[in-house]
């Protein structure tokens, strides 16, 4: 679906992506590393938003800059870390937000539109509020409602910047559980997580360190796995799991300790 050759981008003057190559293919795609790794300005130019001084980007064989805007917009679903939303709008308009590449501004939402927003929200639990104002709801809360507005682009790829920060442990599950249907339904879906043992559950897992691909494979890859112990070192432990899926652990034996 994407695919990234040789791209470097400076920010500020620092080089902050250092020749990434990278392919990825529909499915879930968690992408992982250290604090100022790269990973979101990685998924920026994945996204378009910003554009490599050296390298490309190809979305479906074709370099993005061929892809105009509104073909750029019903492809590729974006949300930011921080979300950037209105919060006098409700819970409703800013999914509705979603089908602007199909409805074009001021268009008015049909039958079909609004059954796709619908189950957008259905499938974020944030129906139940749907009239409520973004600036009424909870961090996790307008969280999931971002979620929606991805969901309703009906975009085949969603690029998605940390979705589950604010998120309480079954609502982690719960969205770990619709990026696997999500997969299943022929969607690509790219997350930058921080979460290690969500990042586990991926199809493909993408390790980002110093603004460079240290590895990238299946979670149950051993050398990925050793690849995760040597990123982030002491702080945690890679070990085997259920399902063939290896577990993570953080390693907290000498917090009191010196
Ligand atoms: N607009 C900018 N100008 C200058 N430097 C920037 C800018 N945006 C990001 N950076 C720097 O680029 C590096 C990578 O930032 P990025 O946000 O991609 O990291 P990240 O891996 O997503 O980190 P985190 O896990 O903390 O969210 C960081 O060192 C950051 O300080």
């Amino acid at each position: 679906m994407i695919r990234a050759e040789g791209l470097h981008i400076a920010l500020g003057g620092r080089a902050v992506l250092r020749g990434v190559d990278l392919q990825i293919e529909a499915g879930w795609t968690a992408i992982v590393g250290p604090n100022g790794a790269g990973k979101s300005t990685l998924l920026r130019a994945l996204a378009g938003l910003l554009s490599p001084q050296q390298g490309s980007v190809h979305l479906q064989g074709r370099e993005m800059r061929e892809w105009t805007a509104p073909q750029r917009a019903r492809y590729l679903a974006w949300m930011a870390q921080q979300g950037e939303t209105s919060g006098e709008l409700s819970v409703r308009e800013t999914v509705e937000l979603g089908r602007i590449a199909h409805l074009g501004l001021g268009g008015v939402p049909g039958a079909q539109c609004r059954a796709v927003v619908e189950q957008a929200m259905q499938r974020c639990e944030c129906s139940d509020w749907s009239a409520r104002r973004l600036n009424e709801l909870s961090g996790g809360e307008r969280q999931r409602v971002l979620l929606a507005r991805a969901l309703a682009t009906e975009a085949p790829l969603l690029l998605l910047d940390e979705p589950t920060t604010h998120l309480d442990a079954p609502h982690q599950v719960a969205l770990a559980r619709l990026f696997r249907q999500l997969a299943r339904e022929g969607r690509g879906v790219v997350s930058v997580l921080h979460d290690l043992g969500l990042a586990l559950q991926a199809d493909q897992l993408i390790v980002i360190e110093a603004g460079r691909v240290r590895a990238a494979g299946h979670p149950a890859d051993p050398a990925l796995q050793r690849a995760l112990e040597a990123v982030f070192g002491q702080a945690i432990r890679v070990q085997p799991g259920a399902c063939g899926r290896p577990q993570v652990h953080l390693n907290l034996e000498n917090v009191d300790g010196d």
